[in-house]
Protein backbone atom coordinates (compact mmCIF):
# COMPACT_ATOMS: atom_id res chain seq x y z
CA UNK A 1 0.00 0.00 0.00
CA UNK A 2 1.66 3.34 -1.14
CA UNK A 3 0.30 6.84 -1.45
CA UNK A 4 -1.14 7.23 -4.70
CA UNK A 5 0.70 9.94 -6.66
CA UNK A 6 -2.36 12.56 -6.79
CA UNK A 7 -2.57 11.73 -2.99
CA UNK A 8 1.20 12.01 -2.03
CA UNK A 9 1.30 13.42 1.45
CA UNK A 10 3.03 17.07 2.32
CA UNK A 11 6.46 15.45 3.99
CA UNK A 12 7.45 18.32 5.59
CA UNK A 13 10.10 16.63 8.20
CA UNK A 14 9.80 16.59 11.92
CA UNK A 15 6.64 18.62 12.09
CA UNK A 16 4.13 18.32 14.36
CA UNK A 17 0.82 16.83 12.66
CA UNK A 18 -1.00 16.73 15.86
CA UNK A 19 -0.17 17.98 18.79
CA UNK A 20 -2.48 18.45 22.72
CA UNK A 21 -1.17 20.74 25.22
CA UNK A 22 -2.39 20.40 28.49
CA UNK A 23 -5.29 18.75 28.17
CA UNK A 24 -7.26 17.97 31.46
CA UNK A 25 -10.61 15.38 31.14
CA UNK A 26 -12.77 14.08 34.11
CA UNK A 27 -15.85 11.60 34.43
CA UNK A 28 -16.67 12.73 37.58
CA UNK A 29 -14.48 11.92 40.08
CA UNK A 30 -12.41 10.23 37.80
CA UNK A 31 -9.69 12.06 36.45
CA UNK A 32 -8.91 10.33 33.23
CA UNK A 33 -6.25 12.99 31.47
CA UNK A 34 -4.45 15.35 33.93
CA UNK A 35 -2.58 18.01 31.83
CA UNK A 36 -1.15 15.78 29.23
CA UNK A 37 0.60 17.23 26.35
CA UNK A 38 1.95 15.35 23.29
CA UNK A 39 3.17 16.56 19.57
CA UNK A 40 3.50 13.53 17.24
CA UNK A 41 5.62 14.40 14.27
CA UNK A 42 4.52 13.90 10.54
CA UNK A 43 5.65 10.59 8.91
CA UNK A 44 6.93 8.75 12.01
CA UNK A 45 4.96 5.66 13.79
CA UNK A 46 4.53 6.92 17.47
CA UNK A 47 3.85 4.43 20.21
CA UNK A 48 1.10 5.28 22.57
CA UNK A 49 1.80 2.71 26.15
CA UNK A 50 0.60 2.44 29.43
CA UNK A 51 -1.33 0.43 32.09
CA UNK A 52 -4.73 0.00 31.91
CA UNK A 53 -6.95 2.66 32.60
CA UNK A 54 -3.94 4.94 32.18
CA UNK A 55 -5.85 7.55 29.76
CA UNK A 56 -4.71 6.30 26.74
CA UNK A 57 -8.61 5.73 25.02
CA UNK A 58 -9.24 9.52 26.44
CA UNK A 59 -6.67 10.60 24.56
CA UNK A 60 -7.55 9.09 21.50
CA UNK A 61 -10.81 10.46 21.78
CA UNK A 62 -10.09 13.98 22.64
CA UNK A 63 -7.48 13.86 19.48
CA UNK A 64 -10.53 12.55 17.24
CA UNK A 65 -13.35 15.13 18.37
CA UNK A 66 -15.24 12.73 19.98
CA UNK A 67 -14.57 14.17 23.25
CA UNK A 68 -14.38 17.49 24.20
CA UNK A 69 -11.87 18.11 26.86
CA UNK A 70 -12.25 20.13 30.20
CA UNK A 71 -9.25 22.46 29.22
CA UNK A 72 -6.25 22.06 26.75
CA UNK A 73 -5.91 22.78 23.31
CA UNK A 74 -5.36 20.26 20.02
CA UNK A 75 -3.97 21.38 17.10
CA UNK A 76 -3.16 19.71 13.51
CA UNK A 77 -0.19 21.04 11.40
CA UNK A 78 0.10 24.02 14.20
CA UNK A 79 -3.56 24.79 13.24
CA UNK A 80 -6.31 24.43 15.90
CA UNK A 81 -8.45 21.72 15.57
CA UNK A 82 -11.68 22.40 13.94
CA UNK A 83 -15.35 22.83 15.99
CA UNK A 84 -16.46 19.33 17.48
CA UNK A 85 -19.33 19.33 15.76
CA UNK A 86 -17.77 19.55 12.19
CA UNK A 87 -17.51 15.84 11.71
CA UNK A 88 -15.65 15.99 8.21
CA UNK A 89 -13.36 18.77 8.96
CA UNK A 90 -11.92 16.02 11.84
CA UNK A 91 -12.52 13.21 9.46
CA UNK A 92 -9.87 14.58 6.93
CA UNK A 93 -7.54 15.26 9.80
CA UNK A 94 -7.60 12.07 11.34
CA UNK A 95 -8.75 9.00 12.00
CA UNK A 96 -9.01 5.86 14.09
CA UNK A 97 -9.30 2.56 13.77
CA UNK A 98 -10.72 0.78 17.02
CA UNK A 99 -10.62 -2.62 17.94
CA UNK A 100 -14.41 -2.85 17.76
CA UNK A 101 -14.83 -2.30 14.33
CA UNK A 102 -17.09 0.90 13.19
CA UNK A 103 -18.08 -0.82 9.82
CA UNK A 104 -21.62 -1.79 9.20
CA UNK A 105 -21.91 -4.94 9.14
CA UNK A 106 -25.04 -5.81 7.01
CA UNK A 107 -23.54 -2.74 3.80
CA UNK A 108 -21.74 -3.98 1.87
CA UNK A 109 -17.97 -3.21 1.27
CA UNK A 110 -18.83 -0.32 -1.49
CA UNK A 111 -21.52 1.26 0.61
CA UNK A 112 -19.24 1.27 3.87
CA UNK A 113 -17.13 3.54 1.83
CA UNK A 114 -19.19 5.91 -0.05
CA UNK A 115 -22.25 6.25 2.04
CA UNK A 116 -23.22 9.45 3.73
CA UNK A 117 -20.24 11.31 1.98
CA UNK A 118 -20.91 14.38 0.42
CA UNK A 119 -20.14 13.95 -3.11
CA UNK A 120 -21.68 11.31 -4.14
CA UNK A 121 -22.89 10.53 -7.62
CA UNK A 122 -26.93 10.69 -7.62
CA UNK A 123 -28.93 10.28 -10.86
CA UNK A 124 -31.18 13.25 -11.80
CA UNK A 125 -33.88 11.02 -9.06
CA UNK A 126 -31.93 11.49 -6.38
CA UNK A 127 -30.95 7.34 -6.62
CA UNK A 128 -28.05 6.10 -6.03
CA UNK A 129 -26.01 4.88 -8.75
CA UNK A 130 -24.81 2.04 -7.48
CA UNK A 131 -22.48 1.17 -10.63
CA UNK A 132 -20.80 4.13 -9.81
CA UNK A 133 -20.64 3.40 -5.83
CA UNK A 134 -19.00 0.39 -6.51
CA UNK A 135 -16.82 2.07 -9.34
CA UNK A 136 -15.51 5.08 -6.95
CA UNK A 137 -15.04 2.10 -4.25
CA UNK A 138 -12.85 -0.32 -6.35
CA UNK A 139 -10.98 2.90 -7.24
CA UNK A 140 -10.07 3.92 -3.76
CA UNK A 141 -9.30 0.11 -2.74
CA UNK A 142 -7.02 -0.57 -5.40
CA UNK A 143 -5.19 2.63 -5.19
CA UNK A 144 -4.31 1.64 -1.58
CA UNK A 145 -3.45 -2.06 -3.20
CA UNK A 146 -6.60 -3.68 -0.90
CA UNK A 147 -7.82 -6.78 -2.33
CA UNK A 148 -11.09 -6.93 -1.08
CA UNK A 149 -14.28 -7.75 -3.23
CA UNK A 150 -16.13 -4.02 -2.82
CA UNK A 151 -19.72 -5.82 -3.54
CA UNK A 152 -19.69 -8.46 -0.50
CA UNK A 153 -21.19 -7.50 2.78
CA UNK A 154 -18.83 -5.74 5.13
CA UNK A 155 -19.60 -8.67 8.03
CA UNK A 156 -17.64 -11.41 5.79
CA UNK A 157 -14.64 -9.25 5.70
CA UNK A 158 -11.38 -10.94 7.97
CA UNK A 159 -10.34 -8.67 11.07
CA UNK A 160 -7.45 -7.99 8.96
CA UNK A 161 -9.59 -7.24 5.41
CA UNK A 162 -11.85 -4.72 7.58
CA UNK A 163 -8.41 -3.16 9.45
CA UNK A 164 -7.76 -2.04 5.74
CA UNK A 165 -10.86 -0.75 4.71
CA UNK A 166 -11.18 1.21 7.68
CA UNK A 167 -7.56 2.85 6.49
CA UNK A 168 -7.98 3.00 3.23
CA UNK A 169 -11.65 4.90 4.10
CA UNK A 170 -9.25 6.58 6.47
CA UNK A 171 -6.71 7.89 4.19
CA UNK A 172 -9.95 8.91 0.83
CA UNK A 173 -11.29 11.50 3.66
CA UNK A 174 -8.05 12.74 3.19
CA UNK A 175 -6.51 12.38 6.75
CA UNK A 176 -2.72 11.55 6.61
CA UNK A 177 -2.79 10.59 10.65
CA UNK A 178 -4.58 7.57 11.25
CA UNK A 179 -4.38 6.07 15.38
CA UNK A 180 -4.47 2.07 15.14
CA UNK A 181 -5.95 0.98 18.80
CA UNK A 182 -4.43 -2.27 19.38
CA UNK A 183 -4.30 -3.83 15.75
CA UNK A 184 -3.05 -6.56 16.51
CA UNK A 185 -5.17 -7.91 19.30
CA UNK A 186 -7.37 -9.62 17.19
CA UNK A 187 -4.63 -10.68 14.55
CA UNK A 188 -2.83 -13.89 13.99
CA UNK A 189 1.24 -13.60 13.20
CA UNK A 190 1.30 -13.57 9.47
CA UNK A 191 -1.40 -11.13 9.44
CA UNK A 192 0.36 -8.78 11.99
CA UNK A 193 3.74 -9.03 9.70
CA UNK A 194 1.69 -7.95 6.94
CA UNK A 195 0.05 -5.21 8.89
CA UNK A 196 3.44 -3.99 9.81
CA UNK A 197 4.87 -3.96 6.32
CA UNK A 198 1.91 -2.03 5.34
CA UNK A 199 2.38 0.89 8.18
CA UNK A 200 6.08 1.07 6.85
CA UNK A 201 5.26 1.71 3.31
CA UNK A 202 2.58 4.25 4.16
CA UNK A 203 4.84 5.85 6.78
CA UNK A 204 7.81 5.81 3.49
CA UNK A 205 4.71 7.84 1.80
CA UNK A 206 4.13 9.99 4.92
CA UNK A 207 1.55 8.43 7.01
CA UNK A 208 2.01 9.65 10.59
CA UNK A 209 0.72 6.91 13.03
CA UNK A 210 -0.56 6.39 16.82
CA UNK A 211 0.01 2.85 18.02
CA UNK A 212 -1.36 1.61 20.86
CA UNK A 213 -0.55 -1.56 22.35
CA UNK A 214 -0.06 -3.75 25.04
CA UNK A 215 2.85 -6.16 23.66
CA UNK A 216 5.94 -3.92 24.16
CA UNK A 217 7.47 -6.29 21.53
CA UNK A 218 5.55 -4.21 18.73
CA UNK A 219 6.86 -1.10 20.18
CA UNK A 220 10.34 -2.09 19.13
CA UNK A 221 9.45 -3.74 15.94
CA UNK A 222 7.57 -0.98 14.12
CA UNK A 223 7.58 2.13 16.18
CA UNK A 224 9.81 5.16 15.92
CA UNK A 225 8.66 6.89 19.28
CA UNK A 226 7.10 6.02 21.94
CA UNK A 227 5.01 7.95 24.94
CA UNK A 228 3.75 6.53 28.42
CA UNK A 229 1.01 7.55 30.37
CA UNK A 230 0.70 6.68 33.94
CA UNK A 231 -2.10 8.07 36.20
CA UNK A 232 -3.94 10.06 33.73
CA UNK A 233 -0.67 11.70 32.81
CA UNK A 234 2.15 12.02 30.25
CA UNK A 235 5.25 10.36 32.05
CA UNK A 236 7.96 10.21 29.25
CA UNK A 237 8.20 10.64 25.25
CA UNK A 238 11.77 9.28 24.17
CA UNK A 239 13.05 7.56 20.65
CA UNK A 240 12.33 3.63 20.90
CA UNK A 241 15.96 3.28 20.92
CA UNK A 242 16.56 5.17 23.36
CA UNK A 243 14.42 3.74 26.01
CA UNK A 244 15.21 -0.11 26.91
CA UNK A 245 12.34 -2.04 27.91
CA UNK A 246 13.00 -2.12 31.25
CA UNK A 247 13.08 1.46 31.41
CA UNK A 248 9.94 1.55 29.17
CA UNK A 249 8.35 -1.24 31.83
CA UNK A 250 9.80 1.25 34.59
CA UNK A 251 8.20 4.23 33.04
CA UNK A 252 4.85 2.14 32.59
CA UNK A 253 4.16 0.87 36.24
CA UNK A 254 6.44 3.76 38.40
CA UNK A 255 8.90 0.82 39.85
CA UNK A 256 12.32 0.08 39.00
CA UNK A 257 11.69 -3.67 38.71
CA UNK A 258 11.75 -4.17 35.38
CA UNK A 259 9.51 -6.74 33.52
CA UNK A 260 8.48 -9.76 35.73
CA UNK A 261 7.36 -12.92 33.86
CA UNK A 262 4.54 -14.69 34.78
CA UNK A 263 5.46 -17.77 37.76
CA UNK A 264 6.01 -21.21 36.38
CA UNK A 265 6.05 -22.28 39.44
CA UNK A 266 2.65 -24.91 40.08
CA UNK A 267 2.27 -27.84 41.88
CA UNK A 268 1.91 -31.18 39.81
CA UNK A 269 -1.72 -32.07 39.02
CA UNK A 270 -2.73 -34.85 41.33
CA UNK A 271 -3.35 -38.26 40.37
CA UNK A 272 -5.91 -40.46 39.63
CA UNK A 273 -8.54 -37.97 39.98
CA UNK A 274 -12.01 -38.18 37.40
CA UNK A 275 -11.29 -35.27 34.82
CA UNK A 276 -13.07 -31.69 35.05
CA UNK A 277 -12.96 -31.70 31.49
CA UNK A 278 -13.67 -34.13 28.81
CA UNK A 279 -13.96 -33.48 25.36
CA UNK A 280 -14.31 -36.58 22.80
CA UNK A 281 -13.95 -36.81 18.70
CA UNK A 282 -15.22 -33.49 18.52
CA UNK A 283 -15.92 -32.67 14.95
CA UNK A 284 -16.81 -29.77 13.12
CA UNK A 285 -16.31 -29.95 9.56
CA UNK A 286 -14.47 -27.56 7.53
CA UNK A 287 -13.18 -26.56 11.14
CA UNK A 288 -11.29 -28.68 13.38
CA UNK A 289 -11.50 -32.70 12.90
CA UNK A 290 -11.36 -35.53 15.85
CA UNK A 291 -10.79 -32.99 18.76
CA UNK A 292 -9.85 -35.31 22.07
CA UNK A 293 -8.81 -33.58 25.19
CA UNK A 294 -8.75 -34.58 28.84
CA UNK A 295 -7.73 -31.80 31.45
CA UNK A 296 -7.70 -33.11 34.68
CA UNK A 297 -9.06 -31.08 38.52
CA UNK A 298 -6.34 -28.51 39.50
CA UNK A 299 -4.43 -29.28 35.59
CA UNK A 300 -3.60 -26.03 33.47
CA UNK A 301 -3.57 -27.15 29.80
CA UNK A 302 -3.41 -24.64 26.98
CA UNK A 303 -4.69 -25.27 23.55
CA UNK A 304 -2.45 -23.30 21.05
CA UNK A 305 -2.97 -22.90 17.42
CA UNK A 306 -2.09 -20.30 14.67
CA UNK A 307 -5.04 -18.48 12.66
CA UNK A 308 -6.98 -20.98 11.00
CA UNK A 309 -6.52 -23.83 13.56
CA UNK A 310 -9.82 -24.02 15.15
CA UNK A 311 -8.93 -24.02 18.39
CA UNK A 312 -11.42 -20.88 19.17
CA UNK A 313 -13.96 -22.79 17.26
CA UNK A 314 -13.32 -25.84 20.17
CA UNK A 315 -13.15 -23.59 22.86
CA UNK A 316 -16.54 -22.08 21.67
CA UNK A 317 -18.25 -25.63 20.89
CA UNK A 318 -16.78 -26.80 24.84
CA UNK A 319 -18.45 -23.58 26.44
CA UNK A 320 -21.59 -24.23 24.42
CA UNK A 321 -21.57 -20.42 21.35
CA UNK A 322 -21.27 -23.15 19.29
CA UNK A 323 -22.10 -26.87 18.36
CA UNK A 324 -19.84 -29.13 17.01
CA UNK A 325 -21.53 -32.15 14.60
CA UNK A 326 -19.69 -35.02 16.10
CA UNK A 327 -18.37 -35.75 19.23
CA UNK A 328 -19.11 -35.21 23.10
CA UNK A 329 -17.99 -32.56 25.88
CA UNK A 330 -18.34 -33.70 29.79
CA UNK A 331 -17.61 -31.75 32.52
CA UNK A 332 -17.08 -33.01 35.86
CA UNK A 333 -18.79 -36.20 34.22
CA UNK A 334 -21.93 -34.06 33.33
CA UNK A 335 -22.97 -34.00 29.32
CA UNK A 336 -24.39 -30.74 28.82
CA UNK A 337 -26.65 -29.98 26.05
CA UNK A 338 -24.54 -29.05 23.40
CA UNK A 339 -24.91 -25.70 21.75
CA UNK A 340 -26.43 -24.02 25.46
CA UNK A 341 -24.10 -21.92 27.11
CA UNK A 342 -26.42 -22.06 30.19
CA UNK A 343 -26.52 -25.89 30.14
CA UNK A 344 -22.56 -25.49 30.36
CA UNK A 345 -22.62 -23.19 32.90
CA UNK A 346 -25.18 -25.18 34.63
CA UNK A 347 -22.50 -27.53 34.31
CA UNK A 348 -19.57 -25.81 36.02
CA UNK A 349 -18.13 -24.58 33.34
CA UNK A 350 -16.51 -20.67 33.81
CA UNK A 351 -15.34 -19.42 30.72
CA UNK A 352 -14.47 -15.77 29.15
CA UNK A 353 -15.38 -15.28 25.81
CA UNK A 354 -12.90 -13.91 22.51
CA UNK A 355 -15.33 -11.01 22.04
CA UNK A 356 -15.96 -9.29 25.32
CA UNK A 357 -17.46 -6.76 22.98
CA UNK A 358 -20.41 -9.37 21.75
CA UNK A 359 -20.75 -12.62 24.46
CA UNK A 360 -18.66 -10.74 27.81
CA UNK A 361 -20.43 -7.97 29.35
CA UNK A 362 -23.95 -5.90 29.49
CA UNK A 363 -21.95 -2.54 29.46
CA UNK A 364 -24.59 -0.79 31.43
CA UNK A 365 -24.95 -2.61 34.32
CA UNK A 366 -22.38 -2.44 37.26
CA UNK A 367 -19.07 -4.63 37.74
CA UNK A 368 -21.35 -6.35 40.69
CA UNK A 369 -23.84 -7.43 38.33
CA UNK A 370 -21.60 -8.06 35.43
CA UNK A 371 -19.51 -10.47 37.72
CA UNK A 372 -22.53 -12.50 39.40
CA UNK A 373 -24.51 -12.24 36.06
CA UNK A 374 -24.27 -16.00 35.37
CA UNK A 375 -24.38 -17.38 39.56
CA UNK A 376 -27.73 -15.88 40.88
CA UNK A 377 -28.95 -18.86 42.06
CA UNK A 378 -25.64 -19.14 44.21
CA UNK A 379 -26.62 -15.57 45.80
CA UNK A 380 -29.84 -16.08 46.99
CA UNK A 381 -33.23 -17.94 47.31
CA UNK A 382 -35.31 -18.04 44.17
CA UNK A 383 -32.76 -16.18 41.85
CA UNK A 384 -33.07 -12.76 43.88
CA UNK A 385 -29.33 -11.69 43.99
CA UNK A 386 -28.82 -10.56 47.56
CA UNK A 387 -27.57 -6.69 46.50
CA UNK A 388 -24.98 -7.36 49.78
CA UNK A 389 -23.33 -10.06 48.89
CA UNK A 390 -23.58 -8.98 45.53
CA UNK A 391 -21.69 -6.08 46.20
CA UNK A 392 -19.43 -7.62 48.60
CA UNK A 393 -18.61 -10.84 45.17
CA UNK A 394 -17.78 -7.24 43.03
CA UNK A 395 -15.63 -5.61 46.14
CA UNK A 396 -13.78 -8.85 46.25
CA UNK A 397 -13.16 -8.88 42.28
CA UNK A 398 -11.99 -5.34 42.37
CA UNK A 399 -9.41 -6.40 44.94
CA UNK A 400 -7.86 -9.43 44.00
CA UNK A 401 -8.03 -8.61 40.04
CA UNK A 402 -6.86 -5.07 40.76
CA UNK A 403 -9.78 -3.51 38.60
CA UNK A 404 -8.91 -0.03 38.30
CA UNK A 405 -12.81 1.74 39.44
CA UNK A 406 -14.58 3.88 41.96
CA UNK A 407 -16.26 1.23 43.25
CA UNK A 408 -18.66 -2.01 42.38
CA UNK A 409 -21.33 -0.32 41.58
CA UNK A 410 -19.47 1.60 38.70
CA UNK A 411 -20.81 0.50 35.24
CA UNK A 412 -18.23 -1.17 33.24
CA UNK A 413 -19.07 1.15 30.13
CA UNK A 414 -16.89 3.54 32.24
CA UNK A 415 -13.95 1.25 32.79
CA UNK A 416 -10.60 1.23 30.57
CA UNK A 417 -10.64 -1.80 28.07
CA UNK A 418 -8.63 -3.52 30.08
CA UNK A 419 -10.30 -3.28 33.21
CA UNK A 420 -13.18 -4.37 31.12
CA UNK A 421 -11.28 -8.09 30.41
CA UNK A 422 -10.97 -8.45 33.57
CA UNK A 423 -14.46 -8.16 35.04
CA UNK A 424 -15.26 -10.91 32.37
CA UNK A 425 -12.39 -12.87 34.19
CA UNK A 426 -14.21 -11.75 37.44
CA UNK A 427 -17.26 -13.32 35.66
CA UNK A 428 -15.82 -16.75 34.46
CA UNK A 429 -13.80 -17.50 38.22
CA UNK A 430 -17.35 -16.57 40.83
CA UNK A 431 -18.86 -19.89 39.64
CA UNK A 432 -15.92 -21.62 41.14
CA UNK A 433 -15.98 -23.29 38.01
CA UNK A 434 -15.34 -27.17 38.04
CA UNK A 435 -13.44 -26.43 34.31
CA UNK A 436 -12.54 -22.87 33.49
CA UNK A 437 -11.92 -22.08 29.96
CA UNK A 438 -9.99 -18.85 28.96
CA UNK A 439 -10.27 -18.29 25.12
CA UNK A 440 -7.59 -15.30 24.66
CA UNK A 441 -7.87 -14.16 28.19
CA UNK A 442 -5.12 -11.00 27.99
CA UNK A 443 -6.26 -9.63 25.25
CA UNK A 444 -5.54 -6.02 25.91
CA UNK A 445 -4.16 -6.15 29.34
CA UNK A 446 -1.27 -4.61 30.41
CA UNK A 447 2.32 -6.38 31.37
CA UNK A 448 1.62 -6.59 34.78
CA UNK A 449 -2.30 -7.17 34.85
CA UNK A 450 -1.29 -10.04 32.85
CA UNK A 451 0.15 -11.95 35.88
CA UNK A 452 -2.63 -10.81 38.07
CA UNK A 453 -4.90 -12.64 35.50
CA UNK A 454 -2.62 -15.89 34.75
CA UNK A 455 -1.91 -16.11 38.49
CA UNK A 456 -5.88 -16.11 39.06
CA UNK A 457 -6.39 -19.11 36.58
CA UNK A 458 -3.41 -20.74 38.40
CA UNK A 459 -5.16 -19.92 42.03
CA UNK A 460 -8.12 -21.54 40.78
CA UNK A 461 -6.47 -25.11 39.49
CA UNK A 462 -4.55 -24.69 43.02
CA UNK A 463 -9.02 -24.66 44.31
CA UNK A 464 -9.19 -28.02 42.00
CA UNK A 465 -10.84 -26.29 38.74
CA UNK A 466 -9.49 -27.95 35.01
CA UNK A 467 -8.34 -25.10 33.66
CA UNK A 468 -8.14 -24.78 29.59
CA UNK A 469 -6.16 -21.84 28.43
CA UNK A 470 -6.97 -21.38 24.49
CA UNK A 471 -4.59 -18.67 22.80
CA UNK A 472 -1.78 -18.17 20.77
CA UNK A 473 -0.17 -15.39 23.17
CA UNK A 474 2.98 -17.52 24.26
CA UNK A 475 2.93 -15.45 27.76
CA UNK A 476 -0.90 -17.06 27.95
CA UNK A 477 0.42 -20.48 27.76
CA UNK A 478 3.70 -20.52 29.55
CA UNK A 479 1.74 -21.38 32.79
CA UNK A 480 0.48 -24.20 31.69
CA UNK A 481 1.34 -27.97 32.72
CA UNK A 482 1.00 -29.04 29.08
CA UNK A 483 0.16 -27.43 25.57
CA UNK A 484 -1.72 -28.83 23.25
CA UNK A 485 -1.42 -28.00 19.27
CA UNK A 486 -3.91 -27.83 17.10
CA UNK A 487 -2.92 -26.84 13.01
CA UNK A 488 -5.19 -26.60 10.60
CA UNK A 489 -8.04 -28.00 12.31
CA UNK A 490 -6.26 -31.21 14.05
CA UNK A 491 -4.17 -32.02 16.84
CA UNK A 492 -0.46 -32.10 16.23
CA UNK A 493 1.40 -32.55 18.64
CA UNK A 494 0.90 -31.75 22.71
CA UNK A 495 4.34 -30.13 24.33
CA UNK A 496 5.14 -30.66 28.23
CA UNK A 497 5.93 -27.31 30.45
CA UNK A 498 9.57 -25.85 29.97
CA UNK A 499 8.98 -25.47 25.99
CA UNK A 500 10.96 -23.14 24.39
CA UNK A 501 9.67 -19.84 22.13
CA UNK A 502 10.89 -21.37 18.90
CA UNK A 503 9.66 -25.16 19.84
CA UNK A 504 5.96 -23.69 20.63
CA UNK A 505 5.85 -21.31 17.32
CA UNK A 506 7.04 -23.66 15.45
CA UNK A 507 4.74 -26.51 15.89
CA UNK A 508 1.78 -23.89 15.37
CA UNK A 509 3.04 -23.02 12.41
CA UNK A 510 3.01 -26.84 11.32
CA UNK A 511 6.42 -27.37 11.25
CA UNK A 512 7.73 -30.38 12.43
CA UNK A 513 11.42 -31.36 13.36
N1 LIG B 1 -17.15 7.36 30.13
C1 LIG B 1 -16.45 7.26 31.26
N2 LIG B 1 -17.03 7.46 32.46
C2 LIG B 1 -16.32 7.36 33.61
N3 LIG B 1 -15.01 7.06 33.67
C3 LIG B 1 -14.37 6.84 32.50
C4 LIG B 1 -15.04 6.91 31.23
N4 LIG B 1 -14.15 6.64 30.25
C5 LIG B 1 -12.97 6.40 30.88
N5 LIG B 1 -13.10 6.53 32.22
C6 LIG B 1 -12.03 6.35 33.23
O1 LIG B 1 -10.90 7.11 32.82
C7 LIG B 1 -9.70 6.41 33.12
C8 LIG B 1 -8.86 6.27 31.85
O2 LIG B 1 -9.48 5.31 30.99
P1 LIG B 1 -8.99 5.00 29.50
O3 LIG B 1 -10.05 4.18 28.87
O4 LIG B 1 -8.61 6.27 28.82
O5 LIG B 1 -7.68 4.11 29.79
P2 LIG B 1 -6.74 3.27 28.78
O6 LIG B 1 -5.34 3.73 29.05
O7 LIG B 1 -7.24 3.38 27.41
O8 LIG B 1 -6.88 1.78 29.34
P3 LIG B 1 -6.93 0.30 28.58
O9 LIG B 1 -5.54 -0.04 28.21
O10 LIG B 1 -7.44 -0.59 29.67
O11 LIG B 1 -7.89 0.42 27.44
C9 LIG B 1 -10.09 5.08 33.73
O12 LIG B 1 -10.02 5.20 35.14
C10 LIG B 1 -11.54 4.90 33.31
O13 LIG B 1 -12.27 4.15 34.26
Amino acid sequence: MTVPENAAADRTPLRPVAAVHAITKRFGVTVALDEVSLEVTGGEVHALVGRNGAGKSTLVSVLTGLTPPDSGTVEFGGEPAPAIADREAWRSRVACVYQKSTIIPSLSVAENLFLNRQGLNRQGSGLISWDGLRRKARNLLDAWEVDVDVRVPAERLTVEQRQLVEIARALSHGSRFIVLDEPTAQLDGGAIERLFARMRSLRESGVTFLFISHHLDEVYEVCDTVTVMRDARHIVTSPVAELDKTALVAAMTGEATGLIEPSSDRSAPPEGSAPALQVSGLGLPGVFTDVSLTVAPGEVVGLAGSGGSGKMAVGEVIVGLRRAVQGTVEVGGVRPRPGSVPAALRAGVGFVPQDRHREGLVPDLSIAENATLTVPHRLGRFGFVGSRRRAALGAEAIETLTIKAAGPEQPVSALSGGNQQKVVMARALVSDPTALVLMQPTAGVDVRAKETLLGAASAAADRGAGVLVVSDDLDDLRPCDRVIVLFKGEIVTEVARGWTDHELIAAMEGIRD
